[in-house]
């Protein structure tokens, strides 16, 4: 079973964002990183695989079902997607926010089962120690690892994140990539990751997407994408491939002369 996205357009009034954009068989098991300047369309491309913004035109495909046009209740069960910003009610301790996850589009009634999963996926993300704590309460790398929890207890098959890294110190990016990864393959998840750092994206995905100009330029394997120009091209940076002493390639990159500094 894979998910494959064809000839999507979305746009924001007379914004065009995405213009008939494409993506080949993600199967399961396979984590992609999926890169792409700001404003790109990286979110608008998530909301849109997950239902939560109209589509103009389009099919989203997981096997031979057709997410478009399933059941929004079904949908939801299939895709989560992780937004960048947080989002759970803050009066809520971390236990009854991954809780409140697991029971949505379900029974609402509470099983020992589920008080045992829950408490499972703090565990899994060394997260348990937090459990009593109101959400209001945590940093903000502690609010994305919680957020990660509420998507991991519901065991969908395309998991959608969104920046997942960005608040982490560095420990905490590479132990929850690696816990990322290794779930995506025990579980035949379809993850699929928004980030801004080519190089974690290397190290960790199999695959690499990049989306530019309403497009995905290039979908193929880590190592062949990053030694591409259109890499460089697409941030409007300089490029140069390295290789470490471990043998992992790594991006080095720099601003082209007269690089304008203002955000585009
Ligand atoms: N709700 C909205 N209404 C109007 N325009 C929007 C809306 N959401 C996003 N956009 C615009 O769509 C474009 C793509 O935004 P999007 O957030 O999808 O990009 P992104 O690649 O995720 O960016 P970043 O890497 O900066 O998070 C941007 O030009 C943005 O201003």
């Amino acid at each position: 079973m894979s998910l494959s996205v064809s000839n999507l357009t979305v746009s924001y009034g007379s914004h065009v964002v995405l213009d008939q954009l494409s993506i080949e068989g993600l199967h399961r098991g396979s984590f992609t990183a999926l890169l792409g300047p700001n404003a790109a369309g990286k979110s608008t491309l998530f909301k849109s695989i997950a239902g939560l913004i109209p589509v103009h035109s389009g099919d989203v495909f997981l096997g031979d079902k057709n997410l478009r046009t399933c059941a929004k209740k079904e949908r939801a069960r299939e895709v989560i997607y992780l937004p960048q910003a947080f989002y759970s009610s803050l009066a809520l301790s971390v236990f009854e926010s991954v809780l409140v996850s697991l029971k949505q589009n379900v029974s609402w009634r509470v099983k020992s089962s589920d008080v045992h999963q829950v408490a499972q996926v703090l565990e899994l993300l060394n997260i348990a120690h937090l459990a009593e704590k109101n959400i209001s309460e945590l940093s903000g790398g502690q609010k994305q690892l919680v957020a990660l929890a509420r998507i991991l207890v519901v065991n969908p098959k395309i998991i959608l994140l969104d920046e997942p890294t960005s608040a982490l110190d560095l420990h905490h990016q590479l132990s929850i990539l690696t816990i990322i990864k290794k779930l995506t393959i025990e579980r035949g998840f379809i993850t699929v990751a928004a980030l801004h750092d080519v190089n974690l994206a290397a190290k960790f995905c199999g695959q690499i997407m990049l989306l530019d100009k309403g497009e995905i330029q290039t979908q193929g394997n880590a190592s062949d994408v990053l030694a591409m120009p259109l890499l460089g091209e697409a941030y409007k940076v300089e490029t140069s491939l390295e290789r470490s002493r471990e043998g992992q390639l790594y991006l080095d990159a720099k601003l082209l002369e007269n690089s304008n500094l203002a955000m585009a």
